[in-house]
């Protein structure tokens, strides 16, 4: 049966956390200040940019009041090179070729801001298979608000809706929304996978289909 199935984009399709690390640090440097570590950004990646900026503002200890400022500049770098570190994760385009194939439609839902979110789907030949973006500056309220992924799904076809997504906020979102939730494991995750609700769970893009396939039956 043909599905519609919205996606995550940040940690859910693309490993896109090294050039967020890279816009933070060209930000940071501007700044004056050193450098913060893969590991330390891709830990404050989920809520969105504004967020994302004020865990970093609040780690290193800066002021606060230049949120809005330093917010801009960090958008600012990433739009100037959103996808060159960024790679769709291993069997992700063989996928969503296959679903595609199968009549799915599909979607991206996702806290990044809408402008980078459709160049990073663009420059890495995924924007084909979309018919509906929603980023995390389109509408007033972003996820776990369930209205960005309402919003996704109304845009496309009246069939059995799936979402995937591979953090704690999707999953509440997911919830929030009514949703059956997929949760692809390799992503930015902060929690073990059981304390997620989810419908299913998967680490190889290469069961996708078939677990999307099952997932309304379970
Ligand atoms: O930009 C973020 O903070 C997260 O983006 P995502 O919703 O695609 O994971
Ligand atoms: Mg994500």
């Amino acid at each position: 049966m043909p599905l519609a199935l919205v996606f995550d984009l940040d940690g859910t399709l693309v490993d896109s956390a090294p050039d967020i690390t890279a816009a933070v640090n060209r930000m940071l440097a501007g700044e004056g200040q050193a450098a913060l570590d893969l590991a330390t950004v891709t830990s404050f990646v989920g809520n969105g940019l504004p967020h994302l900026v004020a865990r970093v503002i609040d780690h290193l200890g800066l002021d606060m009041a230049r949120h809005d400022a330093l917010t801009a500049t960090t958008l600012a770098e990433y739009n100037r090179a959103a996808s060159a570190l960024t790679r769709p994760y291993p069997g992700v385009i063989e996928a969503l070729d296959l679903l595609k194939s199968q009549g799915a439609v599909m979607g991206i839902c996702t806290n990044k801001p809408e402008e980078p979110a459709r160049h990073v789907l663009a420059d890495l030949g995924l924007a084909g298979f979309f018919d509906v973006v929603i980023g995390g500056d389109s509408l007033p309220t972003r996820k776990p608000d369930p209205q960005m992924l309402q919003a996704s799904f109304a845009a496309l076809p009246d069939l059995p809706r799936l979402f995937v997504g591979d953090s704690e906020v999707d999953a509440e979102t997911a919830q929030n929304a009514g949703i059956p939730f997929l949760l692809f494991t390799q992503g930015y995750r902060k929690r073990p996978v059981a304390e997620l609700p989810h419908r299913a769970a998967f680490a190889d893009y290469a069961a996708l289909p078939g677990l999307a396939a099952q997932a309304l039956s379970i």
